[in-house]
């Protein structure tokens, strides 16, 4: 289980301090975990602290029991945090199969490897043995990154957006990946997202908003209330039109 305990995220502007993120207090320990909310609202900036990108003005994050605040990013990963930028690393000179076997952590067959790939949809022999570079495209990069994180099975996966700068098609294969990944996963995965389809596959949904967690619950609980803020939302834009 994940445990963020009065995260406080400040940062000097203009000779100011900025909150951005206002005592987060949140339990994780469900498989699937979505974190939506408005632009700026420190999804991206929560989601930096639990992997250990960014160190937290104060609180504390617990895994599993243990304190991991002052932890780095690597000894992190190797507790079992894994994060996915929203726009994914190419990495020049490694194939697909190098990834997967550098992810896994030991030496694996090419069957081992391609079973990942079917995992995530990817037709196993067309990929393998690809450059991991710019001829990839958005969204097969992201199905790669996402076998690597089942390849290295970790307790906790993050990802930022993931539906960040691919195409409509792209998006509907990704999307039977995370609900077949539903099942399959041990740990959890927490996903930041603006996407209704992923809000729908997701055990519990977190809404940050100007720094703070503005509702937590179930679907049921959390969607009406969102669609009723955004509905006062476009209410307000098109007075002020
Ligand atoms: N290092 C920093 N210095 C100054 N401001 C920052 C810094 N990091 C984040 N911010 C600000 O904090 C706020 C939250 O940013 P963050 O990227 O976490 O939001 P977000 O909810 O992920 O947004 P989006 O949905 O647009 O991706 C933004 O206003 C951002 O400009």
């Amino acid at each position: 289980m994940l445990e963020l305990k009065d995260i406080c995220f400040n940062v000097r502007q203009d000779s100011k301090e900025k909150e951005i993120l206002k005592n987060i207090n949140l339990k994780i320990d469900e498989r699937f975990v979505a974190i939506t909310g408005p632009n700026g609202g420190g999804k991206s900036t929560l989601a930096k602290i639990i992997a250990g990108i960014e160190k937290p003005t104060s609180g504390k994050i617990i895994l599993d029991g243990e304190d991991i605040t002052d932890l780095s990013i690597t000894d992190r990963a190797n507790k079992g945090v894994s994060f996915a930028f929203q726009q994914p690393v190419r990495f020049k000179g490694l194939t697909v199969k190098d990834l997967i076997t550098l992810a896994s952590g030991k030496k694996i067959t090419i069957a081992e490897a391609c079973s990942y790939l079917s995992e995530v949809g990817l037709c196993a022999k067309d990929y393998i043995n690809r450059e991991v570079n710019a001829s990839l495209s958005g969204g097969e990069l992201k199905r790669i990154e996402i076998a690597m994180i089942i390849a290295r099975g970790t307790k906790l996966s993050l990802f930022d957006e993931p539906e960040a700068g691919i195409d409509l098609w792209s998006f509907n294969n990704l999307i039977r990946v995370f609900e077949s990944l539903h099942e399959k996963i041990k740990g959890s995965i927490i996903i930041i997202s603006h996407q209704e389809r992923i809000l729908n596959i997701a055990d519990k949904i977190i809404v940050l908003s100007g720094g703070e967690v503005t509702a937590v619950g179930t679907k049921d609980e959390v969607m009406p209330k969102l669609i009723e803020s955004s509905e006062a939302c476009s209410t307000l834009l098109d007075k002020l039109a």
